[in-house]
Parts: C-alpha cells; sequence; structure tokens
C-alpha cells in the first residue's frame, strides 16, 4: 500500500513532465496539466522574508541575494525527503544527471538560468526554474517562489515590471488549486501587507491562505502578534504561523540554517509572548503542516485529475488523428502518399457527381431548365417574319423567281436558323463546366486529408481544373458538330410529307395575286418552323448526351489522369515539395504530440502508484 507520501512525489513528477515537456500554464490553446495539479505558492511583498522562509523550510542557503527584484522567474522547489546520513543534493531538470551538492552553485545556477530567458535586462519571466532538493533535512512539499510584490521599480528595471509582477503573481494565486503562503512581516502594519490583500481577494473566505508571520524578533519591544497568531485579529481557516529567520546580521556571519532552526525554537520555547504556542511555531512545523494540507489536498483532487487526463488523452489523440501521420522521408512513400491523397479527394468528387453528396443534381437542371429555355429564346419568330423570308427566297432565286417550291429558299432559311442552335449547345457546355469546377473546388475542400498540404492541394485544383478545361474543348466540337450534322444533311422524309401546294383557282390577275404570295411565304414560315422545331426537339436531346459523354463522363474516369503521368516522372525532391506541409500544422503537430506524450506520462504516473483507500 502506498503511503501518503507517494501523492507528493507523484505530483511532483507529473510537475517535472510538465516543465520538460513545455506546459506551464497561461496557454489557452492546449490542454493544461500544469494548472490543474495542487501547488503552494510563496507570495508576499519584497523584503517580507520570503526567501528566508523558504531557505529555512529546506534548511539550506541556495536562493540569490541581492538588491532590487532578485526573484524573476517562478521558481518551482520540489522537496523530496531521503534516509538519515544520505548526502543531500539538488537537481535542475534543465541539467539533467548533475547532481549539486555545493549549494552555492545552486544559487548561481538559479541566477544564470534566470538570465538565460529573461536576458540581463532584468525583466520577468513566466517561464518556471524547476529545482529539486533531495536532503534527510526535509519534508516532501512543492513550493513556488514568486517574483516579491513591489511598488517601484528600481534602476535598470522598466516601469511596468511593478503592474507585471502583480500580474504573473495573480495568475497563479487565482487558480483554485493553489495553496497561497502569504508571508508578512510582523513588524509592518498587517492590513497593508501586499500578501494579505492579494490574498483576500482572490480567496475571501481564506480557505487555501496560510498566514505566515516573519521577523516576529524585529517587533516594537512591549508589543507582540499573540493576536493575529491566535486568529483573532486576521481569521483564516488554517492557523497563523510564526517564524523568526536569520536577520541579516546572521546572514553576513555566516549562521548556518540548522542552527538557525534550533535558535528559532528556542526564540518561541522560551518567549514570554509565545511560549504557550511554541510547538504550533516555526518553519519546521510550517514545512510539515503545508506537506500535510498538501497531500490532503491532492488526494482530494486525484480523481478529478486522473479523468482530466483521460479526457485530454482521448482530445489530443483525436485531434493528432485528424492532423495525420508526420510525412514519411523516402520517395516510394510519398508517392503512396500522394496517390492516397488523389484518390481521397477523387473519392469526394465522385460523391458529388453520382449522389451522396450534393451538387451532381445541377447538372442536371442544365439540361432541364436552362439548356430547353435558351432553345424556347432563340429569335425564330424574327427570322421567320415575312420581311425576312421574302428577302431571304428572292434572294436565293436570283433573276428568275422560282416556280414550284424555293430550293434554295428553304435551305437558306434553314441554314440559318440551325445557325443559332450553336449558342446553347456552348452554353451548355460551358455551365456545366463551371458546375464540375466548382464541384473540384469544394471536393478538395471537403478533403480533410488534404488540410495539412497547401502545395499538393493547389497542385491537384490546377491539374483538374486543366483536365476539365481540356473536357470543355472537346464537349464544344462535339456539340457543334451535332449542330453543323443538323445543317449539313436535312431531314428529306419531313419535306415529303408536307402537303402539296394546292393551285387555288380564281383569276391570277385579280386584287388575290399579292395575298396568294403572301399566304406562299407564310407557308414557307410556317414549314420551316416546325422543321427547325423538330432540330431542336433532337438537340434537346443528344446535347445533353454529348456534354455527359466528353465533361461529365471523363471528369468521372479520368480528370487526374494526367497528373497521374506528371507524378510518376516526379523526382524524390519535386515529390517532397508537394508534401510540403503548412509549416503552422506541423508546429501544432508537435506541440500536440508533446502534450499528448505528458498526459500519457502522468496517466502512468498516477497507474503505478496504488492508492491507500
Ligand atoms: N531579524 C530578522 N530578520 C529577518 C527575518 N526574516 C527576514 N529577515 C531579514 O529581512 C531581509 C529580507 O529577507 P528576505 O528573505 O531576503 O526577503 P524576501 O521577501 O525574499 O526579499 P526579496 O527577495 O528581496 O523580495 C533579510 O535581510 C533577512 O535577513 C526575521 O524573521 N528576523
Amino acid at each position: 500500500m502506498a503511503t501518503m507520501e507517494s501523492l507528493i512525489v507523484t505530483v511532483n513528477r507529473i510537475q517535472r513532465a510538465c516543465t520538460v515537456l513545455g506546459d506551464h500554464g497561461g496557454d489557452t490553446a492546449l490542454p493544461t496539466l500544469w494548472e490543474a495539479l495542487p501547488s503552494v505558492v510563496v507570495v508576499g511583498g519584497q523584503s517580507s522574508g520570503k526567501s528566508s522562509v523558504l531557505e529555512s523550510i529546506v534548511g539550506r542557503d541556495f536562493l540569490p541575494r541581492g538588491s532590487g527584484i532578485v526573484t524573476r522567474r517562478p521558481l518551482v522547489l520540489q522537496l523530496h525527503k531521503i534516509e538519515q546520513g544520505v548526502q543531500e543534493y539538488a537537481e535542475f531538470p534543465h541539467l539533467p544527471k548533475k547532481k549539486f551538492t555545493d549549494f552555492a552553485m545552486v544559487r548561481k545556477e538559479i541566477q544564470d538560468e534566470t538570465d538565460r530567458i529573461t536576458g540581463k535586462s532584468k525583466q520577468i519571466s513566466p517561464v518556471p526554474i524547476h529545482l529539486s532538493i533531495y536532503s534527510p533535512n526535509v519534508v516532501n512539499l512543492t513550493l513556488i517562489d514568486l517574483p516579491g510584490l513591489t511598488k517601484v521599480a528600481v534602476e535598470g528595471q522598466p516601469e511596468s515590471i511593478v503592474q507585471d509582477i502583480e500580474t504573473m503573481v495573480r495568475s497563479y494565486v487565482e487558480k483554485p488549486n493553489c495553496i497561497i503562503l502569504a508571508i508578512t512581516p510582523a513588524n509592518q502594519d498587517i492590513a497593508t501587507s501586499d500578501a494579505m490583500k492579494l490574498s483576500r481577494e482572490v480567496d475571501p473566505s481564506g480557505e487555501r491562505t496560510f498566514g505566515v508571520l516573519t521577523k516576529l524578533d524585529l517587533m516594537d519591544k512591549g508589543t507582540n502578534a499573540v493576536d493575529v497568531l491566535e486568529g483573532r485579529a486576521y481569521p483564516l481557516q488554517h492557523p497563523w504561523v510564526g517564524i523568526v529567520n536569520r536577520s541579516q546580521a546572521d546572514i553576513n556571519k555566516n549562521v548556518d540554517m540548522i542552527a538557525a532552526r534550533r535558535r528559532e525554537r528556542d526564540f518561541f520555547a522560551t518567549s514570554p509572548d509565545y511560549g504557550h504556542l511554541a510547538s504550533k511555531m516555526g518553519s519546521e512545523y510550517l514545512a510539515k503542516l503545508l506537506s500535510k494540507h498538501l497531500e490532503s489536498v491532492i488526494r482530494a483532487r486525484l480523481p478529478g485529475i486522473t479523468s482530466l487526463i483521460n479526457k485530454s488523452i482521448d482530445e489530443l489523440e483525436a485531434e493528432l488523428s485528424h492532423l495525420g501521420r508526420p510525412v514519411a522521408v523516402d520517395a516510394g512513400a510519398q508517392l503512396y502518399t500522394i496517390l492516397e491523397l488523389c484518390r481521397a479527394f477523387d473519392k469526394i468528387f465522385k460523391e458529388h457527381l453520382e449522389g451522396g453528396r450534393p451538387g451532381g443534381d445541377r447538372i442536371y437542371g442544365v439540361f432541364d431548365h436552362q439548356l430547353p429555355a435558351a432553345l424556347r429564346k432563340l429569335p425564330f419568330d424574327r427570322h421567320l417574319s415575312l420581311q425576312n423570308i421574302r428577302k431571304v427566297v428572292s434572294e436565293a432565286d436570283g433573276y428568275q423567281p422560282h416556280l414550284i417550291a424555293p430550293e434554295q429558299g428553304y435551305r437558306r432559311l434553314i441554314d440559318g436558323a440551325l445557325h443559332y442552335f450553336r449558342g446553347p449547345a456552348e452554353a451548355s457546355v460551358d455551365a456545366v463546366h463551371f458546375l464540375l469546377k466548382e464541384l473540384v473546388r469544394r471536393s478538395i475542400a471537403e478533403t480533410q486529408e488534404l488540410k495539412r498540404f497547401p502545395t499538393l492541394q493547389a497542385e491537384i485544383a490546377a491539374a483538374a481544373n486543366e483536365s476539365l478545361e481540356r473536357f470543355r474543348e472537346e464537349s464544344k466540337k462535339t456539340t457543334l458538330r451535332l449542330v453543323e450534322m443538323e445543317s449539313s444533311y436535312l431531314t428529306v422524309d419531313f419535306f415529303r410529307k408536307l402537303p402539296q401546294e394546292v393551285e387555288k383557282g380564281g383569276n391570277p390577275n385579280s386584287v388575290s395575286a399579292d395575298r396568294y404570295v403572301e399566304g406562299h411565304f407564310r407557308r414557307i414560315g410556317s414549314n420551316v418552323s416546325s422543321y427547325v422545331g423538330m432540330v431542336s426537339e433532337t438537340l434537346r436531346n443528344t446535347i445533353p448526351k454529348a456534354v455527359v459523354y466528353c465533361q461529365v463522363r471523363e471528369a468521372k474516369q479520368s480528370l487526374l489522369n494526367h497528373f497521374y503521368i506528371l507524378l510518376g516522372k516526379k523526382e524524390a525532391k519535386q515529390l517532397a515539395q508537394l508534401l510540403d506541409e503548412d509549416p503552422a500544422l506541423m508546429e501544432r503537430r508537435q506541440q500536440c504530440a508533446k502534450r499528448l506524450e505528458l498526459y500519457k506520462s502522468a496517466r502512468d504516473e498516477i497507474d503505478s502508484v496504488s492508492w491507500a483507500r
């Protein structure tokens, strides 16, 4: 059965994995585990004694000191208790395999690592530094040290730093999983303490706040902080803890931390004011209190964390499968990938044509509505007006008017009329061409697998459109040929079946001669009109056949054939260019993969501990 301690150890490991894999919260584009993990955050004004409290909890000097804002990146301090007698040491995950036994070097590394991200500019950065300390003198605990809240920027630091620090500290303490260690010096007015003001704001009920009073030894003679420490003056849900750290003089004299802890114990044990509270005061007591509390919080949160981990793993896996596998490196595999992508596109395109996806029906719309309407609108009325018939027939006759039927006149009138059919024939071809182009565009957009490859997408679109253009040319030739065929040989039967003109009796010299001629032309007009009507009926049926044969059927069967031939001739480098992924997607895939790795390792961590129930 696992002990309670292993819970903190587990969370410590997950926190370290978070840092290694770049999860330190604040990034809304990816699920974050960091923010779900409970942690203790040390908050206080400048010189309130934060560093001193941390060092005395650890029992070691290891934090950078100096004037101005020294802590400029969050420091995640993980304490691991080891057996008595074993040499204590520190480790930074950013320097794996290096064990620090000299704590002065730890201090230097924190300084250097701070500068590595913030530069010497004295800016602050939210990217945490992780430090693990293994020691017999600690309890298992994770503490996060943040820059001290300050009112003024010092020389060399930008004015915005005051606000930047507050924003960073706030981003930590606002999280419901954050346990706030609010440090206030006892020799100052507690009501104006930066730490207490902030914690009141984000944790009004005081559930998450541990009040710590430092510098009890520096209070004016005759005053004490018993009212605060007994929870009367500033009540919180958790007890206040009083601390006596090393003074500046002690630090200068290199009083070691273990001696300082002893002095602190003596201070409380012998104090007339605090003697009755001695067992609940001091940095060692504070460390144990926090450790116990952190364990219980982790225990309570664990089921929620586990389900968050599982949910995030599902989400990330779904997104990764949506983003697709990384691109293969050898030419054969690349060609295979490209062909697969083409097939995926082609399949969707066919579904649009054959049904299953919308769009194909609009082609039928061209044949069923647009073509017949265009045929109906042809200006035959004008072409077969009496005036025009007279003109055409007379011109065809020349100096000798026709005797029986105006053979030449008929031919010219019909030829002229048939010419008009070219318009609707070409328009049908173009209309279907644009519909097919639109379907190509839509199919490309709907091919999820292609989204990653903008270059290939553009190439497929270009190749498909080029094919459609060729099909259009062919289709135009064919439909126009149908029209020409109608002109080249007229249907003889139609004319044979026409009723012959019956000689009307009467006197051809009478006034009715004009009427006779008019009737004659009218009959010619109506004969031509019904012949043209018959042709129109034929073309209404044959143009769609030609269009489907030349454009739709070809698009279905061989839209990318030409592209495939070109692909076969391409060299490895050109193939790689086609699979040139969108850099944003590549980046996203990497990020998701890294985050997934984090969640999986977190799941393994949690699985490996069997819970004491
Ligand atoms: N006498 C006495 N001095 C203390 C106590 N706590 C801190 N000091 C002194 O107060 C000064 C500031 O303490 P730090 O621990 O550096 O305070 P800090 O909050 O980390 O300061 P910054 O990192 O500059 O924000 C140091 O000179 C400490 O020696 C205490 O309990 N008693």
